[in-house]
């Protein structure tokens, strides 16, 4: 009783503002980098309350630059705060929120991108995936350019259980750019139905939070910013592997404006596509006039089952997947390449 009221009560002694702070260490935004800073303490605090109660939780802050999202989830009352952030010129700053909330703050200088989640927080804190979430949040204001495969990778981790996950159905409360948070919440039939709404609502609840105006962030970007809360589904609304549901969701959105079908032809050999298009329509039994916008995730389960048995039934289409799958690992491949450049991720508090 006594440790949750020292958590409830806790609050930062008095510091420089965070923009007292921008100045102090000369932390330029970085414009190639994306970098838009939210100082109005305010505006972070009701991005915290987005995630729920934080008293005692852990949390995981990703790109926390200056700090002012970070000052917030403190002040939240949590257990433990571990951030990860790329960019070291935002190191000093945070040690000195470090240093105000003691044991409370740890410090990675690394690449979320790269970072390995499951090894970051004790196993004590797991819950079975069945149970209600673990006390675990991930909260970030991260460049659009970062937090879109993010969330794409972190969805893969949460149809497998594995990363962040591996700790049972941690929420996520991330910022995108407008449009892309529309897309994510978006319903069957609406103009904003993509390929994001289809992979993250067959595995969790997405809530569109609110709006941020581009012209509370500094520097001012471009665009407007939605606030996106996710729970992981206990039951994920289509049960194939991640990467065939994928592949029938990209290929269905393929041709937004066409009938969906005719999207689903590029999942087969050219020697079969017209017999085995029609095949897995009427298997999945939906209107073959609906567009890919149109479609529920029902529909989208039942696209995802037919073709699962078209692939188990038929050699021929193994290797075709097989084919179409090492290309795309060889492209992974050459991605990651890349990203291996970046520097390596080191706990600095
Ligand atoms: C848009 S700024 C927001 C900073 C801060 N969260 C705020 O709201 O004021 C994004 C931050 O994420 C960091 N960042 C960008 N890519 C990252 C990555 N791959 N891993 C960790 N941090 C990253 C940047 O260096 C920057 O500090």
């Amino acid at each position: 009783m006594a440790a949750s009221h020292k958590l409830a009560s806790f609050r930062l002694p008095p510091l420089p503002t965070v923009g007292e702070l921008i100045k102090l260490y000369n932390l330029r935004a970085e414009k190639q980098l994306s970098q838009n800073f939210l100082l109005d303490l305010k505006l972070t605090d009701k991005i915290v309350r987005q995630a729920g109660n934080l008293r005692g939780a852990h949390v995981c802050e990703v790109g926390p630059g200056p700090g002012g999202l970070t000052r917030s989830i403190l002040n939240a009352g949590v257990a433990d705060l571990l951030v990860v952030e790329k960019d070291s010129r935002f190191i000093p700053g945070l040690k000195l929120l470090s240093e105000a909330a003691p044991g409370k703050l740890r410090i990675v200088h690394g690449d979320i991108l790269t970072y390995r989640m499951d090894r970051a927080f004790s196993g004590k804190i797991s819950k079975q995936w069945d149970e209600d979430p673990p006390n675990l949040h991930i909260i970030g204001n991260l460049p659009f350019s970062v937090s879109t495969p993010l969330i794409i990778k972190w969805l893969e981790h949460v149809a497998n259980k594995t990363g962040p996950f591996s700790y049972g159905r941690t929420q996520l409360t991330l910022t995108f750019q407008k449009e892309v948070a529309e897309r994510l919440t978006a319903s069957t039939g609406s103009r904003q139905r993509s390929r994001l709404s289809v992979m993250s609502q067959y595995l969790s609840t997405v809530h569109s939070c609110f709006t941020i105006p581009g012209r509370a962030f500094v520097p001012k970007p471009e665009v407007d910013v939605g606030v996106v809360h996710f729970t992981p589904l206990v039951q994920p609304q289509i049960q194939q592997p991640f990467k065939l549901v994928e592949k029938v969701v990209r290929n269905v959105f393929q041709f937004r404006r066409k009938h969906f079908y005719k999207g689903l032809e590029k999942l087969f050999p050219e020697a079969s596509r017209v017999e085995l298009t029609q095949e897995i329509i009427q298997r999945a039994d939906i209107d073959p006039t609906l567009r890919s916008t149109q479609l529920t995730i029902p529909q989208f389960r039942a696209l995802c089952d037919a073709y699962a048995h078209l692939c188990s039934q038929d050699s021929n289409l193994i290797n075709y997947e097989y084919r179409e799958e090492l290309r795309e690992i060889n492209q992974e491949r050459r991605k990651s390449k890349q990203l291996g450049r970046n520097k390596k991720t080191k706990t600095v508090a």
